[in-house]
């Protein structure tokens, strides 16, 4: 299992050998792939022949054709969503081309599919230009009943997913956007909280300026982060005012500052946020941060910086990682089975901001809550409760599915792009959605 291996020292070469077939073994055997498909209606009859296949197809095909809002009714369409990518960022991995994302697009479904019992085709699309993947996904769109985008990089990311939420009347969502954004709004808030600081005075280095980045940041401030305590860095430093090479998805984070490098901004920093790559950031500038900072850092597989170097460093922190093995995992797991659950379950046309943020309020509640004994068991824990080391919930947490959907279908609502009510099971929202 890949768990518990950096409560003490750094893995050794041959564990982390091991940790690496382990992986490939699990992907391998004992057949080739994580997915495959089943069949929700009898078929073992000539009778049932005839009505799954022709003549009995044609009776919903006809009805579809008069009236395309029965593909809901008639086929897969109201379940389905694509998790489509173009492999231009495949986790902090970089261009791995469309082929080489299939196992994380097969893991991306097999999560939609456990966690939130939506049916997901995965569809890798070599794609060279922006123009290539917005066709791609728009003639394809009819299938499905909404369209996850993954690991497409930026800032092709933001022209695509726009584009497609214009042309499309289904949910369009780019998951390392607004997905991300969503975790890293829940956890930021019950971090600050736990730190004693506040999201609307918190001064916040971002590292990285991609899709990942500019979302969280976005969401932040809708949430009540103040611009002007942002520091976005790119690979060349921090992005500010007078700098000439910023495309207008960075330039809209351009601070007027004395800022310069990594190092002036980390000194005056509560947060860093890594969404950048590996080893980003050192345990120097980890050193540099005022007293009681919060690091989350979430590239994946590999942080920005692990938590045994921040810890060696200082012990006044409040860690997070994109991994499952370290305590606090942000990560966009915890988002979009549940996002989309709630978005399809009321035919939602579009997922909005509002949406989001409920989702994130609707996160970091359910972090306060007592911990089940299912979590427990999943973390081989004898204990868990809010606190530094726990400032998110579990994706393991039977809850989130009574937590998540139902507040995103009521924003969905209350802002006008639900197409059908809350259905009948859902619980009661856990928090208020207008109190935003
Ligand atoms: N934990 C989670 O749930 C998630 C984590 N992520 C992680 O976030 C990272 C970024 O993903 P995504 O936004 O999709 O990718 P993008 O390709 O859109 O963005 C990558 C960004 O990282 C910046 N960057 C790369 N190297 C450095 C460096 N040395 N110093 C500063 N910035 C750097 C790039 O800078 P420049 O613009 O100059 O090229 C770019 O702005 C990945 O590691 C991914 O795994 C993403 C989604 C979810
Ligand atoms: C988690 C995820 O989506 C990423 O790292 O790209
Ligand atoms: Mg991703």
């Amino acid at each position: 299992m890949f768990r518990d291996t950096h409560d003490g020292d750094c893995p050794s070469y041959m564990a982390e050998y091991s940790r690496k077939q382990e992986a490939l073994d699990y992907h391998e055997h004992p057949k080739p792939g994580k997915l495959g498909i089943s069949v929700t209606k009898p078929f073992s009859t000539y009778g049932e022949l005839s009505l799954a296949y022709t003549p009995g197809v044609a009776e919903p095909v006809k009805a579809i054709r008069d009236n395309p809002e029965d593909a809901y009714r008639y086929t897969s369409k109201g379940n389905l969503v694509a998790v489509i990518s173009n492999g231009t960022a495949v986790l902090g991995l970089g261009n791995t081309g469309a082929l080489a994302s299939k196992p994380v697009m097969e893991g991306k479904a097999v999560l939609f599919k456990k966690f939130a019992d939506v049916d997901v085709f995965d569809i890798e699309v070599d794609a060279d230009s922006v123009e290539a993947m917005i066709d791609t996904v728009k003639r394809i769109a009819p299938t499905f009943g909404g369209i996850n985008l993954e690991d497409i990089g930026a800032p092709a990311c933001f022209e695509v997913e726009n584009a497609l939420i214009e042309a499309l009347d289904i949910p369009v969502f780019h998951d390392d956007q607004h997905g991300t954004a969503i975790i890293v709004g829940a956890g930021l808030i019950n971090a600050l909280e736990l730190q004693g600081k506040t999201l609307a005075d918190a001064k916040i280095v971002c590292m990285g300026a991609g899709a990942a980045a500019i979302a969280s940041m976005d969401l932040l401030i809708e949430m009540g982060a103040a611009r002007e305590n942002i520091y976005m860095c790119d690979s060349r430093g921090v992005i500010h005012d007078g700098r000439d090479d910023l495309s207008k998805y960075k330039a809209k984070f351009a601070t007027t500052t004395d800022k310069r490098t990594v190092d002036d901004a980390m000194a005056i920093a509560d947060v860093f946020i890594g969404l950048s790559g590996p080893d980003t950031v050192s345990k120097q500038q980890i050193g540099l941060m005022p007293a009681k900072p919060v690091v989350f850092a979430l590239s994946n597989p590999n942080p920005e910086i692990t938590p045994e170097d921040t810890r060696s460093v200082r012990d006044d922190l409040i860690m997070a990682t994109g991994r499952s093995d370290y305590p606090n995992q942000i990560n966009n797991v915890l988002g979009f089975p549940y996002i989309f659950r709630g978005a399809l379950d009321v035919r939602a046309k579009r997922i909005n901001m509002p949406m989001c943020v409920a989702a994130a309020r609707a996160m970091g509640e359910l972090a306060r809550r007592e911990v089940p004994q299912t979590v427990l068991e999943a973390h081989d824990k004898d204990a868990l409760a809010f606190g530094p080391d726990y400032i998110i919930p579990s994706p393991f947490d039977p809850r989130l599915i009574d937590f998540i959907p139902p507040a995103v279908a009521a924003a969905a609502i209350e802002t006008g792009v639900a197409r059908s009510d809350t259905p009948s099971h859902y619980p009661q929202p856990a928090i208020d959605i207008n109190d935003q």
